[in-house]
């Protein structure tokens, strides 16, 4: 795809921001090209605050269908503004509503979007909280709010900052738009009193929804009547074992015909005939065999016997929308091979023993925002004490962290220069953190979908961005495999050159952390054991023999004496380390060597100012 599209001048617009909001009806001539689809003028006025002064392929073409009331399945590269693609018609008919609403009458649910990770749910709250808040500001000053999304709450509380929770702030009137969350980790409770007060778009992962709708009825008959139904990464919701949580929630947007031929009694209570449904489905990747049968109508009704069986789980979710529109809309702009333009890839073929060797080479040499990507949870628990002995600004982020911890972490990933993420993948999908100049695969994906996530954490809304796939020999086949069913050959992309002088001498310095990392957590767990012992002594008000106690005993534990003595063996190793790093690894500043060994440094392309590499 060409790089002087339009809406890459867009984006470096978005530096040079007018102070001034532009009156609705100027915004209108300040935005010539959002001008045909007639959107609300508040909206026109906060695009135009944004810098946003052209949609995204994906929005130029969806959203005059979406404002014809079609239903939609779009599909296109990471990174390209598809939650406004989804978000500004929505937004445009809840602005557009002929009474503004009061306070006493309740809200129903108008949209619901459904997302598969925490994370994304968040952060398209906040996505469109923040036009919705924009919207609110000129009349804030007569005291009207918006309420606070729960992240931002998060984020407040720890700062020490007296949050309110919910909407339950004084409003002199109700907010125009109202949008809520609704994900696991965080107080259910909350979360279903905020639905209480009434709430205009929800957005939610499954699990969490369906927790709530199975306790409350009248959440359930909202969403037989909604107006907008949107599955955001649809191909990830059903990757994340919500198959069954999903189908049950979108059993309530089926129309009552459809509800007939389920001959699901308790379903069809709540059933609502309603028509101007329109659904949305967006995703960076879906599969072609799906949309095919889109286009030609295909849809086996469900509970009818001899339906053809589908292909994949995805597509029997698909299958199972009941669009209103007999021929939803496709629309699929994704690039050929899954490649986002702006993406510059490369490889590096190492032993697995090797990785962390080569991880921690290409974090020092090629210094920027890094997001890695493990397919573990105990590699990035072994991987983090690592790299912090080793100086490297490392948050981890994975499923077993408590939510606050992982939006804590992501936090500062985004507002650390060079630091890194060593993340699952749960960080693959939609994450839209501005400044990720690398991702690295330090494990292979286990799918060419999730090689395409993972990828589109970089190179965003027309950024650069660089990938690096860490290849060990058994994993030479797999991606082969995986690159093949792109379309791809592994021969496209190119080895970056390793310094191998610069290799050995980090290879000292890991081996090192390694060493005391080993001493440190056999030290822990020991500590770790005798204190479970005691306090399981004292729960049963047993005593523990003295041996225990002084810490000898038959089980050859260690004394308090040996204790003492890995305790000073393991802070030599670290003064041994700390001197280590201290030492220049060139003497002469920067290399002339690149990142791959062709004509052009891509390193140039990527990493802004001059890459120091005594550190
Ligand atoms: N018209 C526009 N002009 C400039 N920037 C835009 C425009 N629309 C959206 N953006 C910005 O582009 C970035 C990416 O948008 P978004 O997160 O919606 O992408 P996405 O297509 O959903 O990505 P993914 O597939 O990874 O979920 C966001 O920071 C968003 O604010």
């Amino acid at each position: 795809m060409c790089l002087c599209r339009p809406y890459h001048l867009t984006v470096s617009n978005q530096y040079h921001k007018s102070h001034l909001v532009a009156h609705p009806s100027k915004a209108k001539l300040l935005l010539p090209n959002w001008h045909s689809y007639s959107l609300h003028p508040h909206l026109l006025q906060i695009l135009h605050h944004q810098g946003f002064t052209t949609p995204t392929p994906i929005q130029s073409k969806s959203l005059p269908k979406a404002m014809e009331g079609r239903d939609i399945v779009g599909v296109a590269e990471t990174g390209s503004g598809k939650t406004l693609a989804y978000g500004l018609p929505i937004l445009h008919h809840l602005l557009s509503r002929s009474r503004h609403p009061s306070s006493k009458v309740k809200r129903q649910v108008q949209a619901l979007v459904l997302a598969p990770t925490r994370e994304l749910a968040l952060q398209v709250s906040d996505h469109l909280n923040m036009f919705a808040r924009s919207i609110e500001a000129p009349i804030k000053e007569e005291t009207l709010d918006v309420e606070l999304s729960e992240t931002q709450q998060l984020k407040d509380k720890s700062k020490g900052k007296n949050v309110v929770s919910g909407t339950a702030k004084t409003f002199s009137k109700p907010p125009l738009v109202s949008i809520a969350a609704i994900v696991g980790g965080m107080s259910a409770q909350k979360q279903r009193r905020i639905i209480d007060r009434g709430v205009d778009i929800l957005i939610a992962t499954p699990g969490r929804l369906w927790d709530i709708l199975e306790e409350d009825d009248s959440l359930a008959k909202q969403l037989a009547s909604l107006r907008y139904l949107i599955l955001d990464e649809a191909d990830r919701m059903v990757e994340n074992g919500h198959f069954a949580e999903l189908d049950n929630i979108l059993r309530l947007t089926l129309r009552l015909s459809r509800f007939f031929e389920t001959q699901d009694t308790e379903v069809q209570a709540h059933a609502e005939t309603e028509d101007a449904l329109q659904t949305f489905v967006f995703s960076a990747t879906l599969s072609k065999d799906l949309q095919r049968d889109l286009k030609k109508g295909y849809r086996p009704r469900i509970g009818k016997k001899g339906r053809s069986k589908p292909a994949s789980t995805l597509e029997d979710l698909v299958l199972r929308l009941d669009f209103r529109d007999a021929n939803p809309e496709v629309i699929d702009i994704s690039p050929e091979g899954g490649v986002v333009s702006g993406l510059q890839e490369s490889k590096i073929e190492c032993l697995s023993a090797d990785k962390d060797i080569y991880l921690y080479y290409f974090l020092l040499r090629y210094p920027g925002r890094s997001l890695v990507f493990l397919s573990s949870i105990d590699g990035i628990r072994r991987l983090t004490p690592l790299m912090d002995l080793l100086n490297v600004k490392v948050f981890p982020l994975h499923s077993q962290l408590e939510q606050r911890q992982r939006l804590k972490n992501l936090d500062r990933f985004k507002s650390t220069p060079n630091s890194v993420l060593l993340a699952t993948d749960i960080a693959a999908r939609g994450l839209d953190i501005p400044a990720v100049d690398h991702v690295i695969h330090y494990q292979i994906p286990r799918s060419a979908d999730t090689f395409i996530h993972r990828n589109g954490r970089t190179a965003r809304a027309m950024r650069k961005g660089f990938s690096l796939l860490m290849c060990a020999p058994d994993e030479r086949r797999v991606v082969k495999a995986l690159l093949l069913s792109l379309g791809r050959d592994d021969a496209d992309i190119p080895e970056i050159s390793v310094e191998l002088n610069l290799l050995d001498k980090l290879k000292a310095r890991v081996q090192l952390a390694r060493q005391i990392d080993t001493a440190q957590h056999k030290i822990k767990k020991a500590n770790h054991e005798r204190t479970w012992m005691k306090e399981a002594a004292e729960a049963m008000e047993i005593e523990l023999d003295s041996d225990f106690m002084s810490g000898s005993d038959d089980e050859g534990k260690p004394s308090k004496q040996q204790t003492k003595m890995k305790n000073a063996k393991t802070a030599a190793l670290k003064a041994e380390l700390r001197e280590m790093l201290s030492q220049p690894l060139v003497a002469r500043g920067i290399s002339t060597r690149y990142i791959t060994s062709g004509s052009r440094p891509i390193v140039d392309d990527i990493i802004a100012g001059e890459c120091k590499f005594v550190v």
